[in-house]
């Protein structure tokens, strides 16, 4: 039996929060819940999409491949994050790849209902406004290092944001297990410099490497990385 959105803990992180009862009750009659195994596309750029993706857990990476297929990693996201609500809202097409880290579990709510409900609920509205808004700055900001930064400051701003948004495991590293090459392209640099990066920086003590996860041994060491000390 699907779960019903209204005992669903995950909403608090997202605009679902804001639904009334009778909303979430539709909802839930509406949703189907899917899981999208490590690997899957849960969305492809170009492709129309019929609604919105809650995601309820696992981790993924939103992409956009440039003209030689070469994958840039715009973003990464979690539990409670929900995709989609920006080609809904312009009329678009989807506009990145979502692609799932580990296994995910996701609700699909109808394109009919978040209409409606933006029309009914003006908190609802105002939520997914300052959503897509927090999304816009944090898109400049990124383009601005891209421009501005060096390789290694970005690859410290990066392990400073992975360990932010996924936290630690029980041994102390970042909760996420990228590939090097899903570093570098998260970066914007070739495979072997992520991995020269990386090692220099586990050499100057401010991480350790432990397999494909990432410790950070000193924050305030990548920090002024990041800014460029
Ligand atoms: N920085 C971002 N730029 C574009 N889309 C984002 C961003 N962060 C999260 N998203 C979500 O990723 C989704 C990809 O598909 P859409 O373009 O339909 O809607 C997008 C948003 O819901």
């Amino acid at each position: 039996m699907p779960s019903k959105c209204r005992q669903c803990i995950i909403k608090r992180f997202n605009a679902l929060k804001t639904l009334t009862n009778d909303e979430l009750e539709k909802f839930s009659g509406h949703k189907t819940s899917l899981v999208i195994k490590k690997g899957e596309n849960l969305m492809t750029e170009g492709n129309s999409i019929n609604g919105l993706y809650c995601i309820k857990d696992g981790k993924g990476k939103l992409t956009k491949l440039n003209t030689n297929g070469k994958e840039q990693i715009i973003k990464f996201v979690k539990g409670g994050d929900i995709l989609g609500h920006r080609s809904i809202l312009s009329e678009e097409l989807v506009g990145l790849n979502a692609i799932a880290l580990e296994d995910m579990h996701v609700c699909f709510i109808p394109k009919g209902d978040i209409l409606d409900t933006i029309k009914e609920n003006n908190n609802f509205s105002l939520n997914l406004m300052r959503n897509i808004s927090q999304q816009l700055n944090e898109a400049n900001t990124s383009i601005s290092q891209m421009a501005q930064k060096p390789v290694k400051d970005r690859l410290a701003e990066t392990l400073i944001h992975l360990d932010e948004i996924f936290g630690v495991d029980s041994e102390g590293c970042i909760d996420v297990v990228l590939t090097r090459e899903e570093i570098a392209n998260t970066i914007g640099t070739a495979t072997e410099s992520a991995i020269r990066l990386l090692s220099n920086l586990k050499k100057d003590g401010v991480i350790d490497l432990i397999g494909k996860k990432i410790k950070i041994l000193s924050k305030s060491a990548l920090k002024n990385i990041s800014e460029g000390y």
